[in-house]
């Protein structure tokens, strides 16, 4: 299958195919010519794929050099992203060269903000090898890593010149990051798409979507390309593509980058917000309870997890949807439906439940 994302400066496709793995020097020689290219992935996908990626890469007639990082959210820093610069430096990448970034979320948002930064910028492609980057984070063109002060906190918009999807790669996740990946999922019904809000309530559990992993990933695709389409650089509908991301993300720098997976930090997002939400009327009754439901089928939390509600708030307050002293706040109405709520970022006090 393949899902075309046309933008006006740089239109690319998605590929989606299983077992498209130990073809990627064929896909990739039919995108790019004489190119130098440095694979940046984490150990364990290198492990895993490092060397069926670089063989046929270079079987392809590439010279490839493989860049591996410490696996995990950790990782996604500024100081993984220098030691990245000197060694792509040191290997003599040039403007002419490319990155092919394989691995999961965390080396796709650290790799593209690295490849688009390196020497303002080198071509990239990536090749997401979790449920997460395979439904969300390989499309669309943000890139970011992380900082003390708040998660994504410094990155770029930067396309890929095009995503290579193997859905086998998802057999060796284990279960906590399938659940993972599954947030995103049920993100992306709920914002915009109730055929795959249905689809997902009729499977029983998350084996289940595994093993319609190719369907479920094209139609997450699809969402994703129509949404960065409209509106490429985030300002008007992509935000509602952070349907949980503002609790969510703070959790995330709360707890520590990496101890709550940000897929578990966005199902706890999403439905804690929505039951504020509900109780304030802004929303159908009903919502929460659908999401609750759904995010618990997948095993995926939905509870506030012990963290100090003032500090989360001070977390959230550099959520990239503020703008001065107001907040875009993303709800969901009613399923399949999103909304942009503009409200003084003092007001989420309420929605962290800090009581007075
Ligand atoms: N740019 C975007 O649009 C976007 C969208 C959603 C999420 N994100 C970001 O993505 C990150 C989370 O991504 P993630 O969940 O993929 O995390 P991740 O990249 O840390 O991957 C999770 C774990 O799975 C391992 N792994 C990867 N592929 C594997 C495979 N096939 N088999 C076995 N193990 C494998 C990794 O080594 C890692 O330990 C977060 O930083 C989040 O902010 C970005
Ligand atoms: O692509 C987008 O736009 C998203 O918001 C997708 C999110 O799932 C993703 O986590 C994204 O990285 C969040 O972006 P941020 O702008 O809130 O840092
Ligand atoms: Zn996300």
């Amino acid at each position: 299958m393949e899902l075309p994302v046309n933008l006006e400066h740089h239109s690319y496709k998605i590929s989606i195919k299983t077992n498209s793995l130990s073809q990627i020097g064929n896909w990739l020689a039919n995108l790019w010519h004489k190119r130098k290219l440095a694979i940046i992935t984490d150990d364990t996908v290198n492990a895993l794929y490092g060397s069926i990626v670089k063989t046929s890469l270079i079987e392809a007639g590439f010279e490839t050099e493989l860049f591996s990082v410490t696996p995990g959210e950790a990782s996604k820093s500024l100081t993984t992203a220098s030691l990245l610069y000197e060694q792509l430096a040191e290997f003599g990448m040039t403007r002419s060269d490319g990155v092919v970034i394989l691995g999961g979320g965390v080396v796709g948002d650290l790799g593209g903000f690295v490849a688009s930064t390196y020497m303002r910028g080198l071509s990239f492609v990536q090749v997401p090898t979790t449920l997460l980057a395979q439904v969300d984070s390989s499309v669309g063109g943000k890139t970011a890593v992380n900082t003390e002060v708040a998660k994504n906190l410094v990155g770029t918009f930067a396309q890929p010149d095009g995503v290579l999807i193997d859905p086998q790669t998802l057999q060796t996740l284990n279960s906590r990051q399938i659940s993972e990946g599954i947030a995103e999922i049920v993100k992306s019904a709920a914002i915009a798409d109730m055929s795959l809000w249905s689809k997902l309530e009729q499977l029983d559990n998350k084996e289940a979507l595994v093993s319609e992993a190719e369907v479920i990933v094209h139609a997450c695709c699809q969402i994703k390309a129509r949404v960065v389409e409209e509106d490429e650089f985030d300002n008007g509908n992509r935000l509602i593509l952070n349907f949980g991301h503002t609790i969510g993300h703070a959790i995330e720098n709360q707890a520590g980058y990496g101890e709550i997976t940000h897929g578990e930090a966005v199902s706890i997002g999403m439905v804690q917000l929505s039951k504020v939400a509900e109780k304030k009327g802004l929303i159908a009754s009903g919502v929460t309870a659908s999401l609750r439901e759904m995010l618990t089928k997948f095993d995926l939390p939905i509870e506030w997890p012990d963290l100090n509600r003032e500090q989360l708030y001070g977390a959230l307050t550099h959520d990239k949807k503020t703008r001065g002293s107001q907040l875009k706040l993303i709800l969901v109405p009613t399923i399949g439906q999103a909304v942009i709520h503009q409200l003084p970022i003092t007001e989420m006090k309420e929605f962290l439940e800090i009581t007075k």
